[in-house]
């Protein structure tokens, strides 16, 4: 295992046929990997029909697999470059993502390195098998060597992406935000009510900010207070730019590009009168169905913000818009190799047009948030500007202190919220959340937030 080991291991419970989970990893791999499934789609895909027999304990292995496998994409490709003699051509590249798979075992899970080169072998098509065999066993031997080969910072991201980071945040930094990101993340939930509670409740570390942290947790749905809707799962970064918004209680509330509704589930918990608008009915449906277990309401609507005109304006405004999410990487590694530098381009454009049509839509003395989970400038920062610069009746307003935030909070937002944002202000005074932050507890996305007023 090296140093950057997702510390993923088998959990407990019973397991179902030999090699079920391995095939189900498989089939997850092969889905994201050959035809640019998105990662959860393909899981709900591979434990869906005849995987819905799969139990909880290999589900929960095939997940961690593939999801490793996927983590660490860029060094086991350099790993397999490394292992065979010439790259593979025609139907042996369907070896690709096997050979990936048994790396991912060998080198970043806690599994023996015999029952990682069996297994995967016994899953090769009777041809293949030798080639796989050897590979890995090769692998086994040469562990040490081959883990220098892949020690470099950020080899497992695309050089696309690593190269803009370096850029951006400096060769240290973006070394660190690679470190975090191959790493397994804590899960993260929002409290409906009581954040103290939730944390008793479910063993979990109340952060400052106000969400609650779990470590190795169980199936969400097997945590206390599930069915109640006592709560939802949330990365403790995401849950921050609703509170810029202030106090809600009582205000018509826009929640632009609502789905799958962490950020609705928020607003409507705390007394807002919701409207969140997304144009994927599919999502919306999500959204509903939280809402409903949570015992909250909001008026659901499905339409295209770039067409789409409300009949009054709201008191405030999040616009949480789409962006490529590379603030998300330790929870979706498949992002990385799905997104390109032109979806940078093309996503920032979108924004800009989403946040100049929400500006016309806030009241007098009402706030407006746009936030992205992306860590790229261009879906942050430089929209931002671009919104400050095109609308004259909008006005920047910078964190500040964690008094100055304090004075700009609900009354009930928790403690230690103020200085957490304070914290987190960029040189300009918008949020910046990075993974390689709060390492200690766990990390975070990466997320981005610009706070804005209209005069009254
Ligand atoms: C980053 S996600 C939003 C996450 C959400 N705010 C939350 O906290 O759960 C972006 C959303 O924007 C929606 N979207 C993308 N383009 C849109 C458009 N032109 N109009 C409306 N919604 C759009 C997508 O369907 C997607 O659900």
């Amino acid at each position: 295992m090296t140093a950057a080991s997702s510390n993923a291991s088998r959990p407990t419970g019973p397991t179902g046929p030999a090699g079920a989970d391995r095939r189900a990893a498989l089939a997850i791999l092969t889905e994201v990997i050959d035809r640019g499934r998105p990662l959860d789609a393909a899981m709900d895909a591979a434990f869906s029909g005849a995987g819905a027999a799969l139990p909880v304990r290999d589900r929960a292995f095939a997940r961690a697999l593939a999801t490793a496998a996927l983590r660490h994409r860029g060094g086991l490709t350099r790993l397999v470059g490394a292992l065979l003699d010439r790259p593979p051509k025609g139907r042996a590249r369907q070896m690709l993502p096997l050979l990936h798979l048994g790396l991912a075992q060998i080198f970043h899970m806690n599994v023996a390195d015999h029952a990682a080169v069996s297994a995967t072998v016994a899953l090769a098509p009777k041809p293949y098998r030798g080639l796989v065999n050897a590979v890995l066993r090769r692998a086994v031997r040469d562990r040490a060597r081959l883990a220098s080969l892949v020690a470099a910072d950020g080899v497992d991201l695309p050089a696309w992406l690593f190269t803009r980071w370096q850029k951006t945040y400096g060769a240290e930094t973006a070394a660190a935000m690679a470190r975090a990101m191959a790493v397994e993340p804590p899960l993260d939930l929002t409290a409906r009510h009581d954040p103290a509670a939730l944390a008793q409740a479910t063993d979990g570390r109340l952060l400052a900010t106000g969400s609650v942290r779990l470590v190795r947790p169980p199936a969400v749905d097997t945590l206390p207070g599930f069915d109640q809707g006592a709560f939802w799962v949330q990365d403790a970064a995401a849950a921050l730019p609703v509170a810029l918004l202030g106090d809600v209680a009582g205000r018509r509330v826009a929640d632009l590009c609502a789905a799958p509704g962490g950020k609705t589930l928020q607003l409507a918990a705390r007394g807002a009168r919701v409207t969140a608008v997304d144009r994927s009915a599919e999502r919306l449906a999500t959204v509903r169905a939280n809402l409903d277990r949570c015992g909250l309401d909001a008026r659901i609507v499905a339409a295209d913000l770039t067409e789409w005109t409300p009949d009054a304006p709201f008191d405030a405004i999040l616009l949480d818009a789409p962006c490529t999410a590379t603030g998300t990487l330790r929870r979706h590694p498949d992002v990385a190799w799905h997104r390109g530098a032109a979806d940078v381009a093309k996503l920032a454009a979108l924004q800009r047009r989403l946040a100049a049509r929400a500006a016309g839509w806030l009241a007098p003395g009402g706030r407006l948030v746009f936030s992205t989970c992306s860590l790229e400038p261009e879906e942050g920062p430089a929209v931002a500007r671009h919104l400050a610069q095109a609308c004259d009746d909008l006005a920047p307003q910078p964190l500040g202190d964690a008094a100055a935030e304090a004075a700009r909070l609900a009354p009930d937002a928790p403690e230690g919220l103020a200085a957490a944002l304070a914290g987190f202000a960029d040189a300009e005074g918008w949020l910046r959340t990075r993974p390689d932050q709060w390492a200690e507890l766990g990390g975070l996305d990466g997320f981005f937030a610009a706070r804005f007023v209209k005069p009254g």
